[in-house]
């Protein structure tokens, strides 16, 4: 144990912390490509063309901005890899120390904004399994907020209530896990062997699978039939709940209004705060998404350890869970695990000071969302804190009605000192940093066993659209009041600021790369030698930090338990999104910026049609829509194919053929490796019939521009 068995006021510990170990090959690494580095720095000053030729000296100019960006963002991205810390939790010792009747109760919120692409069945997949934690039941109260206002989420919720009923006992008496009956029966084909119990089991997977009937049908028929209508009395049904052993629930669909902005999932969190605040007021908060069910049903307890240890316990605000997910592809088509950033980038950063908020799978200390600062006095007495408001649902219901309504935010500080903060799609971010420079800190815990598991984009253009969100949201959040550089001066240390940087940064990433992938490719057709022969020494220095560079990121990849193929689907998507996503997002920020453009929230689908998922688990690329990313894609795709045909005609209709590959040789490489991460793409453009490859106009138009660009830089 690193800490020591006992605290320094004789307590034992609930949770520790144990820095990583083996840091060694990554200090070597980093030492031997920042000297590297310096020697293409070297080079590049050095070797300048001269003046007589300007396309050359700009070319390459550009090429060494180019590099000196890449260099100073590698250098950041070292910040939170520096030295990873793990946390592990003692819940014996947390249970031996408080009673059933000492433990915090806890809200937990899902949120949801659109039937359509966030089907019910999922939603309430979710809350059963939030419900259904390893919990005093009586302690746990789940707020769906549901900003679709849609009755087939409300009716599912209410269907799910009832089964909940049955639910909820089967899981405790079992120890089911996971707790969301689709995944749990999904799953375990099989019922237990022991005879009572497998037909309770198969009596239970009955209920299951009516239910789903049920609210499929519905969801598809898109209303609420009248009949079944009558039955429902909306909120004042949730009475019955209340005598029976299960965890309150609660349905809200806060008011908007087209005059008044709602602010998406933020406006929703700000309203579920002061709705639970008047009904159950627990002092910690969990949120999650509606695609996130809980897979550990030891969370909550995981999460008290760190909240409810009497010596470090005090200064958290937020215990954040990593976002993992169930539907990812095998290789992980479109590197969309973010494995490096949950098994080591987190860790790193909390070793700096506290993770970042990142939205979901979060517990919160209700006080530090309120506004509050840390102080050194800071205390609770958790006991204190247990008080429920004894209303009935229909008065509770009406006081509740004001506090979601929408004008109810006017002239106060909600969305700005109070709640979560408005104005940026990256809500979590800003909202975590803020706290952090309030004086909490937060913590990373990663179990084995992971606690929630979401649905990821299954299509390439989704997941290009969420990370122009993300990458425009950071670097929103970079450019404003809230750069953690000037907004955490003086209140955060300078590594915890730096740690959020290279995540702020990323759509500034997409000029550099776009020169990259398409200047070196376009000099090789016009014979422009950009890098050194193969014969000079100084090729050594590129050479090296290339392939020092993969081998380090497929060394992290595999001992984060992925695969090769993962690792070169990351490399690909590094660049798709780098040359597409991040130029939207820059543009689209500076437009924002210049008051030009709103950002809005466009929410991720969760569901696909039967072929695309299927092309999916095959792992086959999914085009299909004439976007515009597509077309910028495709274009580099080609003209990066252009630029290697033509490369490699050089070197062999040049009467030295030795010659010219000496001294293209590194161009022709750079340009190859480009062409064999941008295979997907000549599939989708010319060799796929599905429904999923490139639409005939983008492949006509990316042809034309790809051909344009080339002739331009040959004549
Ligand atoms: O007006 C809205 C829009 C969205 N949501 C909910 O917000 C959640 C996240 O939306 P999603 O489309 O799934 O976005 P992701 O890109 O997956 O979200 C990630 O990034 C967001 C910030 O962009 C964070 O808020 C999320 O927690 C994080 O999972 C979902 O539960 C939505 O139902 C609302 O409640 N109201
Ligand atoms: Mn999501």
């Amino acid at each position: 144990m690193n800490e020591g068995e006992r605290g320094s006021k004789g307590y034992l510990p609930l949770f520790e912390t144990v820095p990583a170990r083996g840091c060694l090959p990554f200090q070597l690494f980093s030492a031997s490509t920042f000297i590297g580095t310096c020697f293409i720095w070297v080079y590049r000053a050095s070797y300048i063309p001269g003046v007589e030729g300007k396309t050359e000296r700009w070319a390459w100019i550009g090429l060494f901005l180019a590099e000196l960006w890449f260099s100073f963002y590698w250098s950041l991205t070292l910040v939170r890899r520096w030295n990873p810390v793990f946390r592990y939790t003692f819940k014996d010792r947390l249970s031996s120390r408080y009673n059933q009747e000492a433990l915090p109760s806890v809200d937990i919120f899902v949120c949801t904004a659109d039937p359509g692409i966030e089907p019910p069945i999922m939603v309430i997949n979710t809350v059963l399994s939030v419900m259904a934690y390893d919990y005093p039941t009586e302690k746990i109260s789940v707020y769906l907020s549901d900003d679709g206002s849609s009755d087939l989420t409300f009716y599912a919720m209410l269907e799910a209530a009832r089964f909940s009923q049955i639910w909820l006992p089967f899981c405790r008496k079992l120890k089911v896990e996971p707790r969301s009956p689709e995944a749990f029966f999904s799953n375990a084909a099989e019922p237990p062997d022991d005879s009572v119990i497998a037909e309770e089991w198969l009596s239970i997977k009955k209920s299951y699978e009516d239910l789903k009937i049920g609210i499929e049908t519905i969801t598809k028929l898109g209303r609420i039939p009248a009949d079944m209508r009558k039955e429902h009395k909306g909120f004042r049904e949730w009475d019955f709940v209340s005598r029976k052993p299960l965890p309150t629930l609660v349905y809200v669909a806060r008011e908007k209004r087209p005059q008044y902005h709602h602010n998406y999932k933020t406006g929703a969190m700000n309203a579920l705060i002061r709705v639970s605040a008047r009904i159950s007021n627990a002092p910690i908060i969990l949120n999650v998404d509606c695609d996130m069910y809980s897979n550990n049903s030891e969370a909550i307890k995981n999460a008290m350890c760190f909240f409810m240890d009497e010596e470090k316990g005090l200064e958290i605000a937020y215990v954040q869970y990593p976002q993992s997910f169930y539907n990812l592809s095998k290789n992980d088509l479109y590197s969309s695990s973010l494995r490096v950033v949950v098994e080591l980038e987190l860790p790193g950063f909390d070793a700096n000071g506290g993770p970042s908020y990142i939205g979901t799978g979060c517990f919160h200390r209700r006080e530090s969302l309120c506004g509050k600062k840390y102080s050194k006095d800071f205390n609770v007495e958790w006991r204190n804190v247990n008080k429920k408001v004894q209303e009935s649902a229909r008065v509770l219901e009406d006081t509740c009605k004001v506090l979601a309504s929408c004008t109810y935010e006017q002239n106060t500080d909600w969305g700005n000192e109070m709640g979560l903060k408005y104005g940026c799609p990256l809500e979590d971010i800003i909202t975590g940093l803020s706290r952090q420079c309030r004086g909490w800190r937060s913590i990373y815990y990663n179990p084995e066993r992971k606690a929630f598991l979401g649905v990821v984009p299954t299509t390439l253009l989704q997941y290009l659209v969420q990370h122009k969100r993300w990458a425009e949201g950071d670097l929103q959040i970079f450019l404003s009041k809230y750069c953690p550089l000037i907004y955490g001066h003086g209140r955060i240390p300078l590594k915890l600021q730096l740690s959020y940087c290279p995540y702020l940064l990323w759509a500034v990433n997409c000029f550099a790369t776009l020169y990259y992938v398409t200047v070196p490719s376009l000099c090789l057709l016009k014979g422009i030698p950009l890098f050194p022969k193969m014969s000079s020494p100084w090729v050594l220095s590129f050479t090296y930090v290339l392939f020092a560079n993969c081998a380090y990121s497929l060394g992290e990849v595999i001992w984060c338990g992925g695969t090769i193929q993962e690792w070169l689907n990351d490399q690909r998507m590094w660049m798709f999104k780098r040359t597409s996503s991040y130029f939207f997002a820059f543009f689209d920020t500076i437009l924002k910026l210049f008051g030009f453009s709103e950002s809005a929230f466009v929410i991720t689908e969760k569901v696909a049609d039967e072929q695309t998922s299927q092309r999916y688990e095959q792992e086959v690329m999914e085009f299909g829509t004439p976007s515009l990313m597509f077309k910028i894609l495709a274009t580099l795709a080609l003209l990066n194919l252009f630029s290697c045909a033509g490369g490699i005609k050089k070197v062999v209709t040049h009467y030295d053929h030795i010659k010219t590959l000496d001294q293209f040789g590194l161009q022709m490489l750079l340009c190859s490796l480009l062409v064999y991460l941008n295979l997907p793409v000549y599939q989708g453009l010319f060799f796929r019939k599905d429904s999923g490859k490139m639409p005939a106009s983008v492949t006509y138009q990316s042809i034309i521009y790809a051909l344009l660009a080339c002739t331009v830089a040959m004549y």
